[in-house]
């Protein structure tokens, strides 16, 4: 798998400001579309960082975006979080623009990047960020949601990279946004951590709120989110429910040395979805193992060395993103 980002620590990221400042709604808006995207591109230099994103989120769905380094996910989210413009392309949150919707509070967001402010306990700091909103979730409510109501009286400075996430959190959800963002928010947490962040997260979607996260972890989208867009290369490479895409990861793989195969021929056969030279051997990747098998050894009954295995949860994702097809002897 790819390396992992530097660890975000804070919030109220002050460059950020929309973001944070959102002003009440009266309630979850009525669009039938959320989120969504049309032909969205943004480049930074020679860097094509958004490349062509066609992408619809509907109202109470939790998507996550998945994909390794410089996938396209930061770039996307900023998009959306009207913090960034794209090159060509539309984006509408709720039926209007992304700046309309912060401008109405209708997004809550939590970034890579920010900061807490220091001195002040956790529950003056969320007291304080309320004070700025005519309209927003108790207090006492959003410690309970996050599960932080035992730390509510220790100092911002003195909490442990995991509380620092919650609390961040905590403040997204503090205006009761109708869409919330987040950008890779447990990269910091262990194992337990994150299982009881995201409890939280699905509490709060469970209302009929939007959820669009991004992540770097399959089982993550897999677990938490009821749809998974994988990107690479800043494209989508596969979008679907994460029931599918976890189909896609228990794909099998056939190894086998065939002589004079053809890459066409073998690539139509029944349940194999793709093919890879690896020097004299060739890969196949099949959704349905026992059919392509079957297939090949009628088509070329001098296939030796034959392996069949299944992909592991890496292995699928490094697939479906495209980076794993030259890897491996
Ligand atoms: N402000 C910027 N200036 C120049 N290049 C940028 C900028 N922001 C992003 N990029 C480049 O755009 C590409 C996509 O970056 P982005 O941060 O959107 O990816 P990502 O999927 O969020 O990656 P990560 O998981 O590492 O956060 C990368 O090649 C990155 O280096």
């Amino acid at each position: 798998m790819t390396d992992r980002v530097t660890a975000a620590t804070g919030v109220a990221d002050s460059a950020r400001p929309d973001v944070e400042r959102r002003v009440p709604t009266d309630g979850p808006a009525k669009e039938t579309v959320g989120v969504r995207l049309d032909g969205v591109r943004k480049s930074f230099g020679a860097v094509r960082a958004v490349d062509g994103i066609d992408l619809t989120v509907c109202p109470g769905e939790t998507v996550a975006l998945l994909g390794p380094n410089g996938a396209g996910k930061s770039t996307t989210i900023d998009m959306i979080l009207g913090l960034l413009a794209p090159d060509s392309g539309s984006i509408a949150v709720f039926g209007t623009t992304p700046h309309a919707a912060v401008r109405r509070g209708a997004i809550g967001a939590m970034l890579q990047t920010g900061s807490l402010l220091r001195d002040l306990t956790v529950r003056e700091l969320l007291a304080m960020m309320a004070s700025l909103y005519p309209r927003h979730m108790a207090v006492d409510d959003v410690l309970e949601l996050m599960g932080i109501r035992a730390i509510a009286q220790q100092r911002t400075e003195r909490l442990s990279g995991g509380q620092v996430q919650r609390v961040r959190a905590a403040l997204a959800l503090l205006p009761d946004p109708e869409l919330l963002v987040l950008d890779e928010p447990t990269v910091a947490l262990d194992v337990e951590s994150r299982r009881a962040f995201w409890q939280s997260i699905r509490d709060f979607a469970a209302q009929g709120r939007t959820v669009v996260f991004a992540t770097h972890y399959l089982d993550e989208a897999d677990s938490y989110a009821d749809r998974v867009v994988v990107l690479s290369r800043g494209r989508i490479v596969a979008d679907g429910p994460a029931n599918e895409i976890r189909a896609m990861a228990g794909m099998r793989t056939i190894r086998a040395t065939i002589p004079e195969a053809d890459d066409a021929r073998l690539a139509a056969l029944p349940g194999v979805r793709m093919v890879e030279r690896r020097g004299s051997a060739v890969v196949l990747r099949c959704a349905d193992s026992d059919a392509a098998i079957r297939a090949v050894l009628a088509v070329y009954p001098d296939a030796k060395d034959i392996e069949i295995s299944s992909a592991g949860l890496e292995e699928a994702f490094l697939y479906l993103t495209g980076d794993g097809r030259h890897a491996g002897p």
